[in-house]
């Protein structure tokens, strides 16, 4: 007999007054460009508040395999990266270079998540690669490598920046560096910067001219250094909207080790949300959310912060402020086409995410009638979807389907949210078919 599954779901509802202090994540982004550049060191740095999110603990997993396997048994190994992202592109690049034979793969949206431009850029640069399936996608096989005699390499940067980050954070150790010249437009630029920052303070010798799109990086291995993480600004967009949307006018938030002057392009949620009803004081131990009137409109253009894109719309959908976003176009090709997913759930909270020029703006806007009774918001096996309606709960009641997708970027989102709203984790009964 097949066993019943049953489906997890988190109710949230309104709670009363909103004071709290939110220790928060640390980042999985600058963890995993950490734990690379500590791989290239042969694991000699101290890394400290390492991040508790599932793609870094997937990272630390499959670089202790690679240790494990040193000199262990020949043929390749798998490396299942699960469904994250920046574990996939840096650990391709990382096993091709240090030339480990790996089958690279996840889960099956990590195979439909494209990965060709990277694999060609490695593939210049001398590293054999073979598509198990579908060409341009992963599963991958890593044959080895053998340094081709060319260091400069042209790359897209309008598909993703962490194929971008995965050459620049192996330039050091290639035997002549690597010049990337990046073409066309350029999405999330920030984290390439966190890129070049971190290598930068690990002793890479970087030189980024913006103008021409082109960067150099020298043959100059990383120093071993101790490094401490700083708490994830995506994670604390979430807490920017419980701010933004709380009925509590003395709503006060402190979210814990977040810096003003951050590595971190999300951090541009200060200025998002400043219009859309939150002060941002920071402190010695962070930021200090506290409530300010909203704006009627705002227009935000999102290609250097894609992450943020669903905490907004949400947020504006709930908060009647008239949105208008550009730059989303990356977000189609992320942990579920995040597009089509806020298109459908912001229906069920009474608003619309409309397409006003192709493939360029859209407009969130409220709907006449809303739907009656708690909305009940479908995650699409993606954290942010999970995270971005949980604020709702600040206004009315809502359900959240399969809240275990927090775990991706921030396992104690649930406890965190706990404390500014009932929380109550059940499991439901499939429902009998007719
Ligand atoms: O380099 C990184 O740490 C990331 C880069 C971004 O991806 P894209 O460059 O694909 O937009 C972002 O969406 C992702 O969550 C993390
Ligand atoms: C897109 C994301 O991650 P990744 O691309 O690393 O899977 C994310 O965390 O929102």
């Amino acid at each position: 007999m097949n066993a019943v599954r049953l489906l997890p779901l988190a109710t949230l509802t309104q709670p009363g007054i909103i004071q709290a202090t939110i220790p928060l994540a640390s980042s999985k982004s600058e963890s995993n460009r950490a734990l690379i550049i500590d791989a290239l060191t042969g694991f000699r740095c101290d890394l400290q508040n390492l991040s508790t999110a599932r793609d870094t603990q997937t990272m630390i997993r499959l670089l202790k395999s690679d240790v494990q396997y040193v000199g262990g048994p020949a043929g390749p190994e798998t490396a299942d990266v699960l469904d994250a992202g920046t574990t996939m592109r840096f650990l391709t690049a990382y096993f091709a270079v240090t030339g480990q034979q790996k089958i690279m793969t996840g889960t099956p949206r990590m195979c439909e998540r494209p990965i060709g431009i990277l694999v060609d850029a490695l593939r210049a640069l001398g590293a054999d690669i073979t598509y198990l399936k579908k060409e341009g996608y992963p599963p991958l096989q890593l044959n080895g490598f053998q340094a081709a005699e060319t260091n400069r390499v042209s790359i897209r940067g309008d598909v993703s920046s962490q194929y971008i980050s995965a050459l620049l954070m192996i330039a050091p150790v290639l035997p002549n560096g690597l010049t990337l010249e990046l073409t066309g437009a350029l999405g999330s630029r920030p984290y390439i910067e966190m890129t070049l920052e971190q290598m930068i303070y690990f002793g890479a010798h970087v030189q980024a001219d913006w103008v021409n799109k082109i960067i150099t990086v020298g043959a100059k291995p990383y120093t071993p250094k101790s490094y401490a993480i700083e708490s994830d600004w995506s994670g604390a967009s979430y807490w920017y909207s419980v701010a933004a949307l709380a009925k509590d006018e003395t709503a006060e938030l402190n979210l814990l080790g977040l810096k003003a002057k951050s590595l971190q392009g999300d951090s541009a949620i200060v200025d998002i949300m400043r219009p859309l009803g939150v002060e941002s004081t920071f402190t010695d131990a962070g930021v200090r959310l506290t409530k300010r009137p909203a704006e009627p409109s705002l227009a935000w253009d999102f290609t250097d912060c894609p992450d943020l894109a669903q905490t907004v719309a949400v947020c504006a959908a709930v908060n009647g402020v008239k949105l208008t976003l550009t730059g989303i176009e990356s977000l189609k090709i992320k942990e579920t086409d995040r597009v089509a997913a806020l298109q459908t759930e912001l229906q069920k909270i009474g608003a619309e995410l409309i397409e006003t020029e192709p493939n360029h703006r859209y407009e969130v806007r409220q709907l006449n009638a809303k739907p009656k009774g708690p909305a009940r918001i479908a995650t699409y096996d993606d954290h942010r979807m999970a995270m971005a309606f949980a604020p709702v709960a600040m206004q009315e009641e809502i359900i959240v389907e399969e809240p275990g997708v927090v775990a991706k970027s921030y396992p104690s989102f649930w406890d965190d949210m706990a404390q500014v709203a009932i929380v109550d984790m059940i499991q439901e009964e499939p429902r009998v078919k007719e």
